[in-house]
């Protein structure tokens, strides 16, 4: 069981978005629930607009048509915290204080913020390089400061934008299963971008499929949340190949 379920989640209803100087629409018609403590992940060809969903999500920018609202405890404001594909550390300051940038942005003194960071940074198994500064990372590191960076706040909602993308296989893996443990540990709401089938089928809750700017399809993932030997097993095969016959559009319930 996790040590925290947060109770915020985001329901998009009729979110349209189109770019200024733009003719068509980026995004059209998105109606997206993200439950609290689910894991949804976006795929889609290049273009179709995960990125522009998520940063609409992230309040980061604004829909042109449609609505986004955090739902939660009336008594508490949602916090969410966006994790880029790059991880854009500041590279004059050291592991710590990259990580505790956001406690800081909050007028938290260093002592005060002291445990929260060093909580984050055991996390995601960076307690040994808290002094480190990021020339001296490889990028597996440099993401997982990112994401302890992210955690900090403990935000309700974490908002991953291709994260692992630039990173080897094993690298992904590893990082893969850090953010199941995190993500069971913690239990945030998180809207993840990917481009691959099997860390989607891996990691989510619920995977959505955008096409041309709106939700094609989506589905349920039921692996459950132990998914320590998932990748070994036939039916993890199973949604594999049924996720990548949907995105090419050659699924039917017969398939
Ligand atoms: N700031 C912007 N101004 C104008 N057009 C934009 C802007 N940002 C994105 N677009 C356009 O919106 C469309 C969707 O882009 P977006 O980055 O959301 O797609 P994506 O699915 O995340 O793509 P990828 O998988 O390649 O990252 C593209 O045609 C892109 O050129």
């Amino acid at each position: 069981m996790p040590d925290t379920i947060h109770g915020a989640g985001i329901v998009a209803r009729g979110v349209g978005k189109r770019y200024a100087g733009r003719s068509v629409d980026t995004l059209s018609d998105i109606d997206l629930d993200v439950p609290a403590g689910a894991f949804v992940t976006l795929l889609g060809p290049s273009g179709c607009g995960k990125s522009t969903l998520l940063r609409l999500l992230a309040r980061l920018n604004r829909p042109t048509r449609g609505r986004i609202d955090y739902t939660g405890r009336a008594e508490h404001v949602p916090d969410c915290a966006l994790v880029p594909q790059e991880p854009t550390l500041l590279p004059w300051k050291s592991v710590f204080d990259n990580v505790y940038l956001p406690l800081k942005l909050r007028g938290q003194s260093k002592g005060a913020a002291r445990d929260a960071v060093f909580e984050s940074l055991c996390a995601t198994g960076l307690q040994d390089r808290a002094d480190a500064y990021p020339r001296e990372l490889s990028g597996g590191m440099k993401m997982r400061v990112s994401i302890a960076r992210a955690l900090v706040t403990d935000p309700d909602v974490l908002l991953m934008d291709e994260p692992f993308a630039a990173l080897d296989e094993l690298t992904r893996h590893r990082l893969n299963d850090d953010l199941r443990a995190l993500y069971e540990r913690r239990r945030p709401a998180v809207v993840f971008v990917t481009h691959s089938v099997e860390e989607a089928v891996f990691l989510s809750t619920t995977i959505v499929a955008l096409r041309d700017g709106r939700i094609d399809w989506q589905l349920p993932v039921d692996f459950g949340p132990d998914r320590t030997d998932l990748r070994e097993r036939k039916d993890y095969a199973r949604v594999r190949a049924e996720v990548s016959a949907r995105l090419r559009g050659a699924w039917t319930d017969r398939s």
